[in-house]
């Protein structure tokens, strides 16, 4: 051995393959030109090729993303095959809806050692699977993995100095994201919680449609705090009872993009919660929006399936409710205040104790 210092390998030194990028609406856009920034050669696949022509010669994509620069060399192109030759890393941005036509049309063209990364924030309705999940199923990679955290769009486009989360029980998946995706505004941190990541960003879009709506009807920022408190602690209950593991929960991709998607017009739940708030139908609200809005079809299956399997979620289950059975937002609001006065951090004081409490000194008042 000679006597010269070997230095510890740095994420820059982490070889970053060519990025395809699956989905042309305003999250692929925006990790498109991130990727591009960060030096690696990028493709972007969409099915409208107006859409493509427009990012190409004018760097804009005007439908969904209109007032940002794309990187100049980020190719738009509806042809896949194309988009995923030499691809070692795809970055998957289409929604739930169509998250495994897409996948099993692209898969015969995957090349068989590229990480495959899902970028959406929905559950399958049929299956209720996770995006990671179909694409396991799909191609039966072993490089699979999910990015999730605090990630508005047009703030990633305004180079608003932003993190995310990528997960993925594989190393390799979990390096390279890194090291394709970070640069001087994006930072990326790694988790080994697939399930856990990918749940927080599929169950905080419920949330952010109740705060939209309490947000409309005047509500103030107690209510606000209220409401994503207590959310974590629901979408955190519901995600460790189907395998989550909860300190999860504490991270970017829990407790952070709650936040981010409960507080900011900018969040398409949000603003579905907003109009709804408003007096707007649930279909007004989402022809208005002409984006996707996960969190629409992610309540009615996160409900459905806590009742099958016992999980208390009042605050789904009250804004189910409003958008599916024509209650009022005033009369679920009424309820929820009114309903079991329970225990603040459940991991500490667990439900059950606080209600056996009550019951004891119920008995108790009683027999005096
Ligand atoms: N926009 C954001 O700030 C963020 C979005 N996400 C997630 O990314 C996913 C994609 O969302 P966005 O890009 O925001 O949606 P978007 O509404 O801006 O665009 C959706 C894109 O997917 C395409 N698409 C829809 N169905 C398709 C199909 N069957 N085949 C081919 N293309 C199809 C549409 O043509 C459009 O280009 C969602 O699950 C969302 O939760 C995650 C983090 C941030
Ligand atoms: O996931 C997001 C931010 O992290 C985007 O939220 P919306 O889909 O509600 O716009």
């Amino acid at each position: 051995m000679s006597g010269e210092q070997q230095s510890t390998p740095a994420i820059s030194d982490i070889h970053v393959p060519p990025v395809a990028v699956l989905g042309g609406g305003s999250f692929g856009t925006a990790l498109a030109s991130i990727a591009s920034t960060g030096g690696a050669r990028v493709r972007q696949w969409m099915r409208d090729e107006a859409l493509a022509d427009n990012i190409n010669s004018q760097h804009i994509n005007h439908r969904y993303l209109p007032d940002f620069e794309i990187h100049p060399d980020v190719h738009a192109s509806t042809d896949l095959e194309w988009v995923l030759e030499e691809a070692g890393l795809v970055l998957i941005a289409i929604p739930s809806g169509g998250f495994r036509t897409v996948v099993r049309q692209a898969a015969p063209h995957f090349n068989p050692n590229a990480i495959l990364v899902s970028t959406t924030k929905g559950i399958e309705a049929q299956s209720f699977m996770l995006m990671s999940e179909v694409l396991i199923e799909e191609t039966g990679s072993p490089h699979v993995g999910v990015l999730s955290g605090p990630n508005l769009a047009a703030e990633i486009a305004r180079h608003h100095l932003s993190a995310s989360v990528v997960a993925s029980d594989d190393e390799l998946t979990r390096s390279r994201v890194q090291a394709a995706l970070s640069c001087d505004h994006f930072r990326v941190y790694a988790s080994n919680d697939r399930y856990g990541v990918e749940m927080g960003g599929a169950l905080k879009n419920i949330y952010a449609i109740a705060v939209g709506m309490a947000a409309a009807l005047g509500m103030g920022e107690n209510t606000r705090s209220m409401l994503i408190t207590r959310a974590l602690a629901e979408m955190s209950r519901f995600a460790v009872a189907q395998g989550a593991n909860p300190m999860t929960f504490l991270g970017l991709a829990g407790v952070g993009d709650l936040i981010v998607t409960c507080s900011s017009n900018l969040s398409r739940n949000y603003r579905v919660g907003y109009a709804i708030g408003e007096g707007r139908s649930l279909e007004e609200a989402v022809e208005a929006l002409g984006q996707v809005a996960e969190g629409v079809n992610t309540v009615s299956l996160v409900v459905e399936r806590a009742s099958r399997d016992g999980v208390y979620m009042p605050l789904a289950s009250g804004l189910y409710r409003v958008m599916f059975e024509g209650a009022t937002p005033r009369e679920v609001a009424v309820d929820l205040m009114r309903s079991e006065q329970s225990s603040d951090v459940e991991f500490t004081l667990p439900r059950e104790e606080t209600r056996r409490a009550q019951e004891q000194t119920a008995a108790r008042d009683l027999s005096q």
